[in-house]
């Protein structure tokens, strides 16, 4: 029988396997940042270990660094020891390092890929749930724990247990002005938070084919949301195209042979999935959020779901629950909710493609009176390219804030917060309470919504935009 992408990827990495025990998997690429590394390095030192292959190993300072006065000394005391602490380790055990400041700085699931590091067919490890975005490019990429990320640094391999199959297929297209985000939100509110548990999700079909890489890794991070093992995309000539010439891409006649492996990994024709989801594109529109986990969403033309119409019990005081903590009334159009912040970036939309479409949007318009724009790239090299392309002019002319790259809102490490009760769209990946700071709610959207929702005031999509209205012609 044919194998699916994962398991031919999983079967090219097994270094050891024994009757009733998990498999060790070599590991080809392990990200590092300072959140969740420093008691594994503590544990090298005691067993007095060093890092098994320095080669494969990268580290980037991303959720504590701060984006504003990236020269300054870091003010909060948890964030100076978190970076100084991975700065000492690293120096310590000789792994390389992009620190704030550094050219290659990002938050690591954006780092990884612009290098060239991600490759089809690898695993691909980081002591981060989003480490799912790298599946993106057609590998099994795998959050992990501490002590797992304890374990690959002295061994460069992981014990798994070998994950269940399921298909996501996208069929037809996605209509115009609906993203990869609002498509990987409504498979999420579909499948629910728990649907992929125990899953790799493949996702595939016409309309994935057709998504550019920068939309394959959004739709790939979010995987996780869906609690998912990892999500992954067949590579193709989208994927090679964004490979190719990128620092550590093969190169010459090691380029071609790479080529010629990666395209055996798809899924065979007569490989079966443990599970299949079929969604038609041509069904779908913008998506967002409403309550407190990232399957709590709705389309945008849609109402705030009535938590009585909810006949599962667990779901309904869930949805209650979110209601009250957003602030909420049930059938309240989702258009009419108001903002105070809206935040484009993170590693589920912080790539140039996502600052491009914000742009475009609130190129010659204003962001509305008494909303604040937090526009952050996720990663200095995708703020440069954004600057080489006049990005970071149009958003400070509509009066957004031009930040430097980092986690930043996406989640409350840093000083870029909600205060509480205050409200958000993001374009981040989790809405739960508190996460972009304590009281704080949040929307998650798409740049292109979170964008025409910075000029409104208030849930909206680009449609909502009227040009006579909103867009002051250029030069005035
Ligand atoms: C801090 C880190 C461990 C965490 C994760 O694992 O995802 C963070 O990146 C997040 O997005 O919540
Ligand atoms: S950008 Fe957000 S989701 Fe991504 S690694 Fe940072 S905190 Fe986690």
């Amino acid at each position: 029988m044919g194998r699916t992408l994962a398991e031919k990827v999983w079967d090219d990495h097994v270094v050891r396997r024994a009757e009733g025990e998990p498999d060790l998997l070599f590991i080809d690429l392990h990200l590092l940042h300072e959140v969740t590394s420093p008691q594994a390095f503590d544990g090298l030192r005691k067993s007095g270990r060093q890092v098994r292959r320095l080669d494969l190993t990268i580290a980037t300072e991303d959720h504590n660094t701060p984006t504003l006065d990236i020269d300054k000394p870091i003010a909060d005391p948890v964030s100076r020891i978190q970076l100084e602490t991975l700065r000492k380790n690293a120096a310590d055990f000789g792994v390389r390092l992009h620190p704030l400041g550094d050219v290659e700085q990002g938050v690591v699931h954006v780092v990884g890929p612009q290098l060239g590091l991600t490759q089809p067919g690898m695993t691909v490890v980081c002591g981060d749930s989003h480490t799912s975005t790298h599946g993106a490019f057609g590998g099994l990429a795998f959050g992990i724990g501490t002590s797992q990320v304890e374990h690959v640094l002295a061994t460069q391999t992981l014990p798994l247990v070998r994950p269940k199959t399921m298909a996501i297929t996208v069929n037809g297209e996605l209509p115009d002005g609906v993203t990869a985000k609002d498509l990987i939100l409504a498979i999420i509110a579909r499948i629910g938070t728990g649907g992929g548990q125990g899953y790799v999700l493949e996702y595939r079909g016409s309309a994935i084919e057709k998504l550019s890489m920068e939309a394959r890794m959004t739709i790939c991070n979010m995987s996780i949301e869906a609690g998912a093992r990892a999500g992954m995309i067949a590579p193709d000539e989208t994927t090679f195209a964004y490979l190719e010439g990128r620092p550590h891409a093969p190169k010459g006649e090691d380029w071609d042979a790479a080529v010629a492996y990666w395209k055996t990994l798809k899924t065979d024709a007569d490989a079966e999935f443990d599970a299949e989801v079929v969604i038609e594109a041509a069904e779908l529109s913008p998506f967002v959020t409403w309550g407190t986990n990232p399957g709590q969403g709705a389309p945008l033309s849609a109402d705030v779901p009535d938590p009585a119409s909810y006949e599962d019990a667990s779901e309904r005081h869930a949805a209650e629950k979110a209601l009250e903590y957003m602030g909420l009334e049930a059938g309240q159009p989702l258009r009419s909710i108001k903002v105070d912040t809206v935040f484009v970036g993170s590693c589920t939309n912080g790539r140039i493609e996502d600052l491009r479409a914000a742009a475009e949007i609130v190129k010659d318009r204003k962001v509305a009176d008494g909303v604040r724009m937090l526009v952050v790239p996720g990663s200095a090299r995708v703020g440069l390219q954004a600057v080489s392309e006049g990005l970071d002019v149009v958003f400070k002319d509509a009066g957004a804030e031009w930040r430097h790259a980092g986690c930043s809102m996406c989640l409350g490490m840093n000083p870029d917060q909600l205060a509480p009760g205050e409200r958000s769209a993001s374009t981040s990946n989790r809405n739960f309470e508190g996460r972009q700071g304590k009281g704080g709610r949040t929307h998650l959207v798409s740049p292109q919504v979170a964008a025409a929702t910075a000029v409104l005031g208030h849930l909206a999509s680009p449609a909502d935009l009227s040009d006579a209205e909103t867009r002051t012609p250029a030069g005035v």
